[in-house]
């Protein structure tokens, strides 16, 4: 440990440990599920970290939250219903919030304390709350899947922490089958996927688990994030049987009905949207293996 420096130490990445070196910490506080720390680092901004773990930096929370977004929403015509699950910091939401045709927007997040903190320290995140048409439920995001009506929703996103901790069973194959249950017939899901430098087993199983469920498109797209782990970070797309869905030639350009131009995008583009279903051969070997 040095003095006045964060280090991002976990199992989930033995051996190494990412660092931002502290000038405040800002609130330390414990949930019913987590530990909730919020401090202000030298060169990213306020950083949110959840039992050690490294959530969302100011500085580079745009990469995360914009491409867990728009690669699903971009990928459909006309999105109307939307659900988040986890994301309580509320990123997520703001970016959801740029769709004009979405009627609907639902979040269910399992720690009211990461909302309450999000609000409190990360207001240009938190933004996404004061958008009328979300609705926060508080609660297990399985729960509440279940008991979604059948093909409620156009898109499901999955902002969830990794799976070491609250967020373990929503790795898991009964959730997917939930989540396939609560969308249309070619509705998508986003869901955070681990690291392909250091969790290629993990997403080995998820495509899997995945590739039984889901009987329209199945991809993995990556993106760069310096604060997480290895850099990198990547999500699950994948659509439900039903009108196709090709995840990698956006069909709804963003920019098209933004509704928040005061707001333009700081990461996303259709460019970088193609580009990041390009995969090192490595990875490409077991994701796209037949
Ligand atoms: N080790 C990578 C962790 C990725 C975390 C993504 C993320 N950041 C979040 C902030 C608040 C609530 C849920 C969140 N999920």
């Amino acid at each position: 440990v040095i003095p006045g420096w964060f280090s991002e130490i976990s199992p989930m990445w033995p051996g190494e440990a990412h660092s931002l070196k502290i000038e405040k910490i800002l609130f330390q506080g414990k949930s019913d599920y987590q530990d909730v720390m919020v401090f202000q680092s030298s060169t990213y901004g306020k950083v949110l970290v959840l039992d050690g773990v490294i959530q969302l930096t100011e500085r580079d929370e745009c990469a995360y939250q914009e491409m867990i977004t728009h690669l699903p929403l971009c990928s459909i015509p006309n999105p109307t219903k939307v659900l988040v699950i986890g994301g309580g910091d509320g990123g997520v939401l703001r970016e959801v919030a740029r769709y004009s045709s979405i009627e609907q927007i639902d979040i269910c997040e399992i720690d009211k304390m990461v909302v309450d903190v999000s609000k409190q320290f990360f207001p240009a995140v938190a933004v996404g709350y004061e958008d009328p048409r979300v609705t926060l439920h508080v609660g297990d995001g399985v729960a509440f899947l279940k008991a979604v009506p059948a093909g409620t929703y156009d898109a499901v996103i999955v902002d969830s922490s990794d799976p070491i901790g609250p967020a373990q069973e929503l790795f898991e194959k009964p959730f997917f089958q939930t989540v396939a249950n609560a969308l249309r017939p070619g509705g998508v899901v986003c869901t955070q996927a681990e690291s392909i430098w250091l969790h290629m087993h993990i997403i080995e199983d998820i495509v899997a688990n995945c590739r039984q469920i889901f009987k329209g498109s199945v991809n993995y797209a990556w993106t760069t994030v310096p604060t997480y782990p290895s850099g990198v970070i990547g999500f699950m797309l994948c659509s439900t049987e039903g009108p196709a869905v090709d995840f990698k030639h956006p069909v709804n350009p963003i920019d098209a009905n933004d509704s928040q131009k005061s707001r333009p995008l700081k990461f996303y583009n259709s460019e970088i949207h193609t580009a990041a279903f390009c995969l090192p051969s490595f990875a490409k070997k077991v994701i796209d293996a037949k």
